[in-house]
């Protein structure tokens, strides 16, 4: 478990974390959302003991990562792939990493297994790609067989099948019951990942929930009537107090659920021809919740053509003008 208490970070004027707390519970895959420049990897670093906060605390497991005896045992973490050398084979790198944690040199061989790395552990880590790169560096943060990880944007520039690894992965560690604090600012990545999630915009805390909750309080939940008896259907639904506004496709009910709509339909003798639940998505719901804290925009293809081809389809949320 990760309690983050009043943490706060400055950098001269610059508040990059500000006053947030937050818990992170094992055997749930927490996402750690927010856009760019909202403060996840500074909240990491602090989590890690790699910057000192300028107030508040946080501990994992009930303890500041100092005082951990044997730190990579109980908290492992993926911050930046590329952080290797590039001239040593991924087995020679865990090795070392290994070596100069007191770690039993019989993990190396294990890890590269579990992340599917066997094949090309002698080879040269500089040469790897990115999603092997990933793999490397996950390896090595399960070499202490820790039950915290901590991932700092780990889908960022990876292909559709890197993604859905990681995905997978992540859901695995969680069901060992682990906990699993994952940063991203890929809303749709989040909401196929993150079954918790901690949103923070410029440094505040915005929501902890499930993310159904956060999408569930964000966003109305509707119900689409489709019937050639629109205007009958729609006079017995104002009846019942429901809400209700017509589109293209319909009517949109707000307020009735979809099971009594469609025995109001029954009892009145309409005929429907489709009677759906539309929810809000994760991107509605985050730019509803975050819309005073700060402004944002989904970017499009133009805006930023890597990011869109490489994380299929999600949408790529940024603060506006950046
Ligand atoms: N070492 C530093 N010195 C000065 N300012 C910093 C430093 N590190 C972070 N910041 C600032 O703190 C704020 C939060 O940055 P941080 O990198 O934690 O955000 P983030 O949510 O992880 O964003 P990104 O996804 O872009 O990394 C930003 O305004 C950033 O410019």
């Amino acid at each position: 478990m990760i309690e983050a208490v009043g943490l706060s970070k400055r950098y001269g004027k610059t508040v990059a974390v500000d006053d947030l707390s937050f818990t992170v519970q094992a055997g749930r895959v927490t996402g750690f959302l927010g856009p760019n420049g909202a403060g996840k990897s500074t909240t990491m670093r602090m989590i890690l003991g790699l910057d000192a906060p300028s107030a508040g605390s946080v501990r994992i497991d009930g303890k500041r990562y100092r005082e951990l005896h044997q730190p990579l045992r109980t908290v492992g973490a993926l911050l930046d792939a590329k952080w290797v050398h590039p001239n040593r084979s991924a087995r020679a790198h865990l090795r070392w990493l290994a070596k100069s944690n007191r770690l039993p040199s019989k993990r190396v061989d294990e890890v590269l297994e579990t992340v599917g790395l066997t094949g090309v552990a002698n080879r040269r880590a500089g040469g790897f790609s990115l999603g092997m790169s990933q793999r490397l560096g996950i390896a090595a943060a399960l070499l202490g067989d820790p039950q915290v990880l901590l991932f700092d944007e780990p889908v960022n520039g990876l292909d559709p099948e890197g993604i859905l690894w990681i995905r997978r992965f992540m859901h695995r560690l969680a069901d060992e019951g682990r906990t699993v604090f994952v940063s991203s600012h890929l809303l749709s990545e989040m909401a196929l990942t993150a079954q918790e999630l901690v949103v923070i915009g410029r440094g505040k805390l915005i929501a902890q929930c499930s993310t159904e909750e956060f999408v569930a309080q964000a966003t109305e939940n509707t119900v689409t009537v489709r019937s050639p008896q629109l205007a009958l259907m729609r006079s017995a639904l104002d009846e019942q107090g429901a809400g209700v506004r017509e589109d293209k496709d319909g009517l949109v009910v707000s307020g009735m659920e979809m099971a009594e709509i469609g025995e109001l339909a029954a009892a009145k003798g309409v005929v429907l021809h489709e009677l759906s639940q539309q929810r809000g998505s994760l991107e509605e719901a985050f730019i509803q919740l975050t819309g005073d804290s700060v402004e944002y925009h989904a970017m499009g293809v133009d805006a930023d053509p890597i990011a869109e081809a490489q994380t299929t389809g999600s949408t790529d949320l940024q603060p506006a003008g950046k």
